[in-house]
Parts: structure tokens; sequence; C-alpha cells
């Protein structure tokens, strides 16, 4: 499993009037990790997910990932799911995995999260739901060292974002990895995480950090809830992150 250390001095767009998006921020994820990200609109989340996935490297500072020597295998679940609508499902996640990926371990992922019949479909056929959870598949494909998921159950209904999620954590506990989840769901970062990371904007820097310390067996509505709210009348300011 992967630890991640992530010291970014300065990220500033180029062209960008309104200063640093990034300045001197600092977090370390612990090997095996679950940690959600919140943050108000804007902050910088999507900016740093970009630069720990490598899409974007010009910034300064240090990140490093797992071992020095190592190549990472970085799993993304961008905001929005991203298929290419001329290939179809199967073929979308065999661009992106890396030679020599055992098929039968990309069934067992598409069998999960219940698409084995949509896999031969062109994505216009795929719902939304079916359409994140292809997305899904795609970043457990690779085998991810480390999982960045930025947002990836926005606009689902309810009880579909419940069930994603509680297929996102069965697979992460059948191979578990490190995982920075950017949510402004604070009820959805209690049900998913270990640790909750709090960012203010101007430029980003974490304003605090919370353990959530709570049985994953017993983490039901009622128990997210509760932390939630408990969460809320020990730090009134979290409203103004959300
Ligand atoms: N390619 C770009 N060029 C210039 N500015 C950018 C670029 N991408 C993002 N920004 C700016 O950087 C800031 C941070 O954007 P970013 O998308 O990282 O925020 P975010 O916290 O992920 O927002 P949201 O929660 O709304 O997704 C914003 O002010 C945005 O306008």
């Amino acid at each position: 499993m992967t630890e991640v250390h992530i010291a970014i001095r300065d990220k500033t767009y180029r062209g960008q009037s309104s200063g640093p998006t990034l300045r001197d921020l600092r977090l370390e994820l612990a090997s095996g990790e679950f940690v959600c990200l919140v943050g108000p609109s804007g902050c910088g989340k999507t900016t740093l997910l970009n630069i720990l996935a490598g899409l974007d490297r010009d910034y300064s500072g240090e990140i490093r990932i797992g071992a020095a020597g190592t190549v990472p295998r970085i799993g993304y679940v961008f905001q929005n799911p991203r298929l290419l609508p001329w290939r179809t499902v199967r073929e979308n996640i065999a661009l992106a995995l890396p030679a020599g990926t055992d098929p039968a371990h990309v069934d067992h992922l598409f069998e999960v999260v219940g698409l084995t019949e949509a896999r031969d479909v062109y994505p216009e056929r795929l719902s939304l739901g079916m359409s994140r959870r292809a997305a899904l598949v795609r970043a457990f494909a690779v085998n991810p060292d480390l999982l960045l998921m930025d947002e990836p159950f926005v606009s689902l209904d309810p009880p579909t974002a419940r069930r994603v999620r509680e297929l996102v954590i069965a697979l992460w506990r059948e191979r578990p990895h490190t995982v920075l989840f950017v949510t402004h769901d604070l009820r959805e970062a209690v049900e998913l995480a270990d640790r909750l990371v709090f960012l203010a904007a101007g430029p980003a820097r974490v304003v605090g950090e919370v353990r959530v310390d709570l049985a994953r067996e017993g983490r039901d509505e009622g128990a997210v809830e509760a932390f939630r709210r408990g969460l809320y009348e020990a730090y009134p300011g979290i409203r103004a992150l959300l």
C-alpha cells in the first residue's frame, strides 16, 4: 500500500490575476487510508487531484506517492464519467488498462457493480448511474495504489448514490489502497472516510482534520447522521466550507 506526501509550495494558473490557487498546502495520507477532502467550490480541490494524478506538472513543491523509485498506479474518477461515445463500455475501460491486466479481474469488477450485461453497449445507452459505475470499474481496474475521486456521485438520486458508495467501500475493502475523495456532502464524507480534511479557499489550505472513529460495520445512516450533527455542533464554521 502507499503513503502519500504532499507539500505544494505554489500553484498559480498562468494568467491568473487572483493570486495562487494553492500555496503551502501540506497533507499526508497514510497507507490504505480513506481520506475525504471537503472545501468550498473553487478552492482548488480538483487542481490538487490533477497534480497528484500527474496531469498538471506546472507547480512548485514536492509530491511523493509510495516508495522512492517506484511508479505508482493511480486511478482517477473524474467529476463526470468521461466515457468516449464511439467506444463500448468495455473498450473505454480497456483504454485505461496497463498491458497484462487480467480480463477476469475486469469482469469481476463489472459483476460487482452490476454492469455485466452492459459491457458491450455504447455509453449513450447508459443512465448516469451506470456511467458512474463504469467510471468506477475503469479506476479500480488498474489496481490503483492511489485512488482519486472527484465528487463522483453528484447528481445521482440518493438511493443510487448510497448503493454506489457501498460498492466503493466493498471494492476498497476487497483490495485496500489509499483514497483521496472530494465531496461537498458531509454525510457522504462521514459515511466513507477514515479521516476528513477541510480546506479553506484563497489560496487553498488545510484548516482542520477530523478522524471518523466509527466502526465500518456500525456505520449506518443513524450513526453517520449523529456524527455529522456532532461535527456541526463542535465546529459551527464547517458550514462555510461545504
Ligand atoms: N485551467 C485553468 N486555468 C485557469 N484557472 C483555473 C483552471 N482550472 C481551475 N482554475 C481556477 O482555479 C481555482 C480552483 O479550481 P478547482 O477546479 O481546482 O476548484 P474546486 O475546489 O475543485 O471547485 P469545485 O468544488 O467547484 O469543483 C478556481 O478559481 C478556478 O477558476
